[in-house]
C-alpha cells in the first residue's frame, strides 16, 4: 500500500517523540507540517529559517533515525521554509539531509555507529560492521557533550575534575569505576559523554562504548532471543571504556544483572575504564544485587547537585553564547533567578524562549520572558507570582511601581514595600535573594529587616492588618490571623 505523507511523518512523530524531551517536542515537532510525499522524498514545512536551522542543530540524529525507520537508509528529508507568514508563500527549501553540508544526518550516524569499529582496525575483531549493526549494538555519543561546554560550579566540582582525570588516563586512575549519581537533568549524561568523547579524540585507539542501561537491558533480551550471545558478549568484552547510563534502571532485572556483573569483571580486570552514572548513590539502589553494588564502590562516587545561582547564570550565558544569541543580562538573571529545578528546565525555558521571539518576530525581553515562564514552568503558574503582589500593593497604597522598589526612605514608600516583602515570602517559593533581586536588587538583610518589621507591626498596626488581609484576598491568598 502507498504511504501518505502524513501517515509517514505521524510514524516519525512517534520516534521522535520517544526519544526528546516532552517541551522540546512540542517547540520543535508540533508546529511543522508534512506537505509530500515523492520517490521516498518527504517533505516537512517549517515556520522560519531559524527554526529550520534549530532543528538541523539538535535534532538531525533523530530525525534521521525517524527517517530510517519509516522509509529506510534511503529516505531523503526535504524541509519547506514558510518565508512570508502573511502570504503564505512558501520557498522550497531543498535539504536532502544524505548530502547537505549542513545536515550530514545520513553520513554522521553512518559515521557514529561505525567509529568504535573503525577504530578498532588493526584489532582482531570477530565482528563485521555488518554484524554490529544488525545487532544493534553500536551506540553513539553526542559529539556537543565536551568539557568545554559543561560549566563548573561547587554543585559538581568533584565529579567533574575525577572525570577529567579518568578521561587523560582511562583505566589508569584508582576512579575506576567513576559512579557519578545526581537527579534528574543535573548533568550526568553531558558529563560521562563529555568523557567518552575526549578519550574518543585523544585517544583514537581506544574503543569507547556509551550505553543506557536500558538500550543494554534490550540488546540483551534481543541476543537472548535470538541465540546471539555469544556474539553480544564479545562485543562488550573488547570495549576500552564502558559509559553505561541510569544503572537504576538494572534494578529488578536479574538476568541483565548477571551478564552485566560478568562483562564488570572481565574489563575491569584487563584495566579497562568503567563510567557509570545512577539516579541515586549506590547504598539506595534497590533491586541490584550486593555483589555488584559493592563493586560499584570500589573506585570513586561523585554527585552532581543542583546549581546555585551562579552557576545557573553561567550555564545560560554559555548557552547563549554557543547560539550566538543576545539576552539582556536581566533576563538572564530573572530566568535564572526563576527556574531552580534543573538544568534540563532551565535550557527548556531558553529554548522556548528563543522560538517565541523567533516565531513571533519579537525581540527577547523580561515581559517575553515573564510570559513564557508563566505557560511553561508549573510553579510559577501554582502560586502567586511576585509581579502579582507588588501590583496588587502599589494598586492599595496608590503608588507606582518604581516607588515601590525604588530607594527612597519616606515612611508612605517603606511601609508598603515591606508589605509586598513580606507577601512575597509567605506566599513564594522564592529565597531571600530572589525577593531581593525582585525589589530593586536589595540584599538579603534588608528582607530579613523588613519581613521583621511586618512581623512586628502586625502586632499593633491594625491598619497594616488590614492592608495584609485586603491584599491577600485579592490575590485569592490565605488571609494572616
Ligand atoms: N554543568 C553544566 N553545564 C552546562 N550544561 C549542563 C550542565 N549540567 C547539565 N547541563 C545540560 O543540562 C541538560 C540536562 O543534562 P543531562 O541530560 O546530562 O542530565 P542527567 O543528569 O543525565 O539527567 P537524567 O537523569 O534525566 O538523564 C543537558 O542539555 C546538559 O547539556
Amino acid at each position: 500500500m502507498l504511504k501518505d505523507c502524513k501517515t509517514v511523518w505521524n510514524n516519525c512523530l512517534k520516534v521522535i517523540r520517544e526519544n526528546i524531551a516532552e517541551q522540546s517536542f512540542k517547540t520543535w515537532f508540533e508546529p511543522i507540517v508534512p506537505i509530500r510525499l515523492f520517490n521516498n522524498v518527504l517533505t516537512i514545512q517549517v515556520p522560519s529559517q531559524f527554526f529550520y536551522e534549530w532543528l538541523e542543530e539538535h535534532y538531525v540524529h533523530v530525525l534521521r533515525t525517524a527517517i530510517d525507520a519509516e522509509l529506510g537508509v534511503e529516505g531523503r528529508l526535504e524541509y519547506s521554509i514558510v518565508i512570508d507568514k502573511g502570504n503564505e508563500k512558501n520557498k522550497p527549501y531543498v535539504i536532502n539531509i544524505p548530502t547537505s553540508s549542513k545536515t550530514t544526518a545520513n553520513s554522521m550516524v553512518k559515521e557514529n555507529r561505525y567509529t568504535n569499529t573503525a577504530q578498532n582496525e588493526g584489532y582482531k575483531s570477530p565482528f563485521e560492521l555488518r554484524d554490529l549493526d544488525s545487532l544493534h549494538l553500536a551506540s553513539y555519543l553526542n559529539p556537543h557533550y565536551t568539557f568545554d561546554n559543561f560549566i563548573e560550579g561547587d554543585c559538581n566540582r568533584l565529579a567533574r575534575s575525577a572525570g577529567y582525570a579518568v578521561a587523560n588516563k582511562p583505566g589508569v586512575t584508582s576512579f575506576n569505576p567513576l559512579m557519578l549519581y545526581g537527579g534528574v537533568g543535573l548533568g550526568k549524561t553531558h558529563l560521562v559523554q563529555a568523557i567518552g568523547n575526549h578519550i574518543k579524540n585523544t585517544a583514537s585507539n581506544k574503543f569507547v562504548l556509551y550505553v543506557s542501561s536500558e538500550k543494554f537491558t534490550n540488546q540483551f533480551i534481543d541476543a537472548l532471543k535470538n541465540n546471539n550471545m555469544q556474539n553480544f558478549t564479545n562485543f562488550y568484552l573488547q570495549v576500552d571504556v564502558l559509559v553505561i547510563d541510569d544503572v537504576q534502571f538494572l534494578a529488578g532485572k536479574e538476568r541483565t544483572q548477571e551478564i552485566f556483573f560478568h562483562i564488570f569483571n572481565h574489563l575491569h580486570q584487563a584495566g579497562k575504564q568503567i563510567i557509570m552514572t545512577s539516579d541515586c548513590p549506590p547504598r539506595e539502589l534497590k533491586g541490584l544485587q550486593d555483589r555488584l553494588l559493592s563493586r560499584f564502590k570500589w573506585g570513586l562516587t561523585a554527585d552532581l547537585q543542583q546549581p546555585d545561582l551562579e552557576t545557573r547564570i553561567a550555564i545560560i550565558q554559555k548557552k547563549l553564547q554557543t547560539e550566538g544569541i543576545f539576552i539582556p543580562p536581566m533576563v538572564i538573571e530573572y530566568l535564572a533567578h526563576s527556574v531552580d529545578t534543573n538544568i534540563r528546565e532551565l535550557e527548556g525555558v531558553i529554548v522556548s524562549l528563543m522560538a517565541q521571539a523567533s516565531l513571533n518576530r519579537k525581540e527577547i525581553d523580561m515581559d517575553l520572558a515573564r510570559q513564557t515562564l508563566q505557560n511553561i514552568v508549573q510553579h510559577v503558574d501554582k502560586e502567586v507570582s511576585i509581579e502579582a503582589i507588588q501590583k496588587k500593593v502599589v494598586d492599595h497604597f496608590g503608588l507606582s511601581l518604581e516607588e515601590l522598589k525604588g530607594k527612597s526612605r519616606r515612611k508612605e514608600y517603606v511601609i508598603p514595600r515591606q508589605i509586598a516583602v513580606y507577601l512575597a515570602k509567605e506566599h513564594t517559593e522564592h529565597s531571600l535573594k530572589s525577593i531581593g533581586y525582585h525589589f530593586g536588587g536589595r540584599d538579603h538583610s534588608t528582607i530579613i529587616h523588613a519581613i521583621q518589621s511586618v512581623n512586628d507591626m502586625l502586632k499593633t498596626e491594625q491598619e497594616v492588618k488590614s492592608a495584609i488581609q485586603a491584599i491577600q484576598k485579592q490575590l485569592k491568598l490565605k488571609v494572616t490571623k
